[in-house]
């Protein structure tokens, strides 16, 4: 039997927004309720009803990083980010099907994309320019951190990379979706190098959850 309140704590990180709000049904679901009320605290570590796991709560974008230092055992995070930051370091262990969205590109209705270098604007560089390599086509990335259904109304870009879940966003501004470039959905990952000496004690917090998430699936 295994003690779970021995060694060290086991930390899980949380993306906060979106995520968060369908993440902490999921985690209760599996048995780990934080200590006090997340939504409304400034608090970014939480203590929870398990013994010796604790819950930290950061942007999405720097889950990868803290799991990817081993700081977090368990990190909760979009396959959006997952593939922007790289991840090599890490174990994908479950898929936990909440914030399901698609990655595309989209441009205004009906523009004519120029016949040498596009330009792309996006939060998601990375993934723009291996999927535009992929293709062989030449562009020029333009970084932008959010509302990048602007940049083609202003003619900063061609086209954007981004999220598209109802498409509504795209079409309150004009734009249609173009190339699909992956499905996304939100997953549980842990450093490969963590998860091998916590092993033990992370394996039954990821089947628990596991269960949590075909719950889920059937109530749906
Ligand atoms: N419209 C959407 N529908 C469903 N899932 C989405 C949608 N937009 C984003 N997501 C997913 O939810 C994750 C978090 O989205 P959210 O909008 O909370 O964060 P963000 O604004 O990208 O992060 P930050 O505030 O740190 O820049 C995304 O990485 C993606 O996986
Ligand atoms: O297809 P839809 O259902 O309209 O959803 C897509 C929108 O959702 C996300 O934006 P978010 O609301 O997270 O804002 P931000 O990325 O600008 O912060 C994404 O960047 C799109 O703009």
């Amino acid at each position: 039997m295994i003690d779970q309140a021995s060694g060290s704590p086991i930390t899980i990180a949380l993306s906060k927004g979106r995520i968060l709000k369908e993440t902490l049904p999921l985690l209760a679901q599996a048995g780990i309720e934080p200590a006090e009320n997340i939504h409304t605290s400034r608090k970014l570590i939480f203590e929870t009803n398990q013994p010796g796991v604790r819950l930290i709560v950061i942007r999405a974008t720097d889950v990868p990083t803290y799991v990817e230092y081993g700081v977090a055992d368990l990190g909760v995070s979009g396959k959006d980010v997952l593939m922007e930051h790289g991840a090599q370091e890490m174990y994908e262990l479950l898929d936990l099907n909440i914030a399901r969205c698609r990655l595309m590109t989209a441009a205004l209705k009906g523009h004519v994309m120029p016949e040498g270098r596009m330009r792309v604007a996006t939060k998601f560089v990375q993934v723009a320019r291996r999927y535009y390599a992929e293709k062989g086509r030449q562009v020029d990335i333009i970084k932008l951190y959010g509302g990048m259904e602007l940049a083609p109304i202003l003619d900063l870009a061609d086209c954007i990379v981004d999220i598209v879940d109802t498409g509504g966003t795209l079409r309150a501004n004009g734009l249609e979706p173009l190339d699909h470039i992956a499905d996304i959905s939100t997953r549980l990952v842990a450093s490969r190098a963590g998860y091998k000496t916590k092993a033990a004690r992370l394996q039954p917090i990821v089947d628990q959850l596991q269960r949590a998430v075909s719950q889920a699936g059937k109530a749906a």
